[in-house]
């Protein structure tokens, strides 16, 4: 079932087209990867989506409806984004703020219940960050906010997921533990889409990576056939081996240094010597 469909949606801001006829479209129950160079737009996409920003022309719709024709609340509970910027300025101790991901299915005048508590504390255990339930927010550090908001996101029990950068500020176990509760996420049918800036980690675990540049989609569909050694070359500027990975057969991509830098030029590894 398609979750969402983007048809070309165009946004410019100060006359400067920023995404440019983007077409593109999210199935449920799958992971899918939007990478690209800064300032492709990715960020900006996620935010259309998330009707953060509103397109000047296309549409986007959410299980077959046009997002205009959603209430807010409506298209709260339906999907979630994680922002790449940590707010800070949230004076809740972490368990508070996850709990406010349960707004779109409370009452309005209502107030929390048992229930929502309960699902709360859930979100903060699958991401690893039940140690830090009654810790004020803004005293947590940039990865510790980075996950309580990803548990936010989940207490919203959205049917899309919108996660922008979500390895943002991680260390490589939070990055594989973050990029293999989205991989569960959408096995147990929630549609998500992670902007990433990881190639390999992005063929590793998404079923489906769109690769932006410039405000358009260049290429979509399976990380074998997008992430190829020219498409990278052509959008990055960045020339890559990508080879096959030994165990699951996803692409493994190694980069060559940019040509003049300090690396390309020598002739091997710099030895350092450390002590006396
Ligand atoms: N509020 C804004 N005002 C002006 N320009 C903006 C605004 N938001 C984004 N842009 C511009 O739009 C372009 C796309 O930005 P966006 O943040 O969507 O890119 P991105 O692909 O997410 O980049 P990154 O990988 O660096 O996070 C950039 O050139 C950026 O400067």
């Amino acid at each position: 079932m398609t979750v969402l469909r983007a048809s070309a949606v165009s946004f410019a801001h100060n006359g400067r087209m920023i995404i440019d006829g983007i077409d593109c479209s999210v199935e449920a129950g799958s992971l899918t990867a939007l990478v690209g160079p800064n300032g492709a737009g990715k960020s900006t996409l996620l935010h259309l989506i998330a009707a953060v920003e509103v397109p000047q022309s296309g549409a986007i719709a959410f299980g077959g409806t046009d997002t205009r024709a959603l209430r807010r609340r409506d298209r709260a509970r339906y999907s979630a984004l994680v922002e790449q910027q940590a707010e800070t300025d949230l004076d809740l101790v972490a368990a508070d703020v996850v709990l406010l991901g349960r707004t779109p299915h409370i009452p309005l005048l209502g107030s929390p219940g048992a229930h929502d508590t309960e699902i709360a504390r859930a979100a903060l255990e699958r991401v690893d960050a039940g140690a830090f339930a009654d810790r004020r927010f803004h005293e947590l550090s940039g990865g510790e906010r980075q996950r309580v908001l990803l548990a936010r996101a989940l207490a919203q029990e959205p049917t899309l997921l919108l996660a922008d950068e979500p390895t943002n500020h991680l260390d490589i176990r939070a990055q594989l533990h973050t990029l293999s509760l989205l991989r569960a996420l959408a096995d147990s049918g929630i549609a998500v889409l992670a902007a990433l800036h990881d190639l390999t980690l992005a063929a590793r675990y998404a079923d489906q990576v769109i690769v932006v540049a410039e405000g358009r989609v260049v290429a979509s569909g399976a990380p074998s056939e997008t992430l190829t050694a020219e498409l990278i070359e052509l959008v990055y500027g960045v020339r890559a081996d990508v080879v096959t990975h030994p165990v699951d057969g996803t692409p493994l991509i190694a980069f060559s240094p940019l040509e003049g830098s300090a690396r390309a030029d020598s002739a091997g590894p710099q030895v350092v010597t450390t002590g006396p």
